[in-house]
């Protein structure tokens, strides 16, 4: 269970408060105008930007912990990809920054494997194509093997169809991983059909995840407004 408890960001202007629970294993998408505060609460609860409140994962607190000690694993547009490594060494940064052991070794290339990239271990970012470089980037999340995964409109920068094949793989792999998923995005077709909540985030509040087809059928003014109903 993830707990957002009086969570309040306030940053010069601008502040955004959050007061929900998701439950284990549910994905929620996380939509609402430009600007309106979606990857400064993904970053809050990954612990980049200062807030008040509390989060908690599974009843304990994460505030005292640096972000990279915090159960969470991010993906974000730009695939944080290192340019000089090969697609094998950018997902063994999962598991360490030294020379991987044969175990880890064959646990990248399975990672590899599982996102439908065998035989590219040894392709550097440049010679990948941008969904093929998605792919690295999931794979390096998989190996993560944190609980809780933070997505800032990771494949947005994707055509359609390829947008639409990654985002079915992630479902896949967080359902069979049992992760819980947070994913912010623009398209609100992306929305139905990745997420089971939706959390609309718009004039200071994001607002507690409701069921998405609940959403969609019945949309109040905020996300109506956001649809251009
Ligand atoms: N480091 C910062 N310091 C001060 N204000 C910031 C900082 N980062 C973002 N903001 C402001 O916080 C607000 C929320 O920005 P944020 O990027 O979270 O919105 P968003 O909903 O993710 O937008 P978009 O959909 O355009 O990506 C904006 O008004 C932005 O200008």
């Amino acid at each position: 269970m993830l707990t957002l408890e009086g969570l309040q960001i306030i940053q010069d202007d601008f502040r955004l408060c959050a007061d929900w629970k998701v439950a284990k294993g549910t994905r929620v998408a996380i939509i609402g105008p430009s600007g309106g505060g979606k990857s400064t609460l993904l970053a809050a609860i990954c612990g980049f930007t200062p807030a008040t409140g509390r989060v908690l994962w599974d009843g304990a607190g994460l505030d005292a912990l640096a972000p990279g000690k915090r159960p969470i694993a991010m993906l974000f547009q730009d695939q944080n990809l290192f340019p000089h490594l090969t697609a094998a060494q950018n997902v063994g940064l999962a598991l360490s920054q030294k020379r991987l052991t044969t175990d880890q070794q064959m646990r990248v290339a399975q990672a590899l494997a599982r996102v439908g990239l065998e035989g590219f271990e040894g392709r550097k970012p440049a010679q990948l194509s941008g969904g093929q470089q998605s792919r690295v980037a999931l794979a390096r999340l998989l190996l993560q093997d944190r609980p809780l995964w933070l997505l800032d409109e990771p494949f947005a920068a994707l055509g359609p169809g390829l947008r639409s094949e990654m985002l079915a793989l992630v479902h896949q792999i967080a359902l069979e991983m049992g992760a819980t998923v947070l994913m912010v995005t623009h398209d609100p077709e992306d929305a139905r059909k990745f997420a089971q909540m939706i959390v609309v985030v718009d004039q200071g509040v994001a607002q507690a995840p409701r069921d998405v087809d609940e959403v969609f059928a019945n949309p109040d003014q905020a996300l109506q407004d956001y649809l251009g109903r």
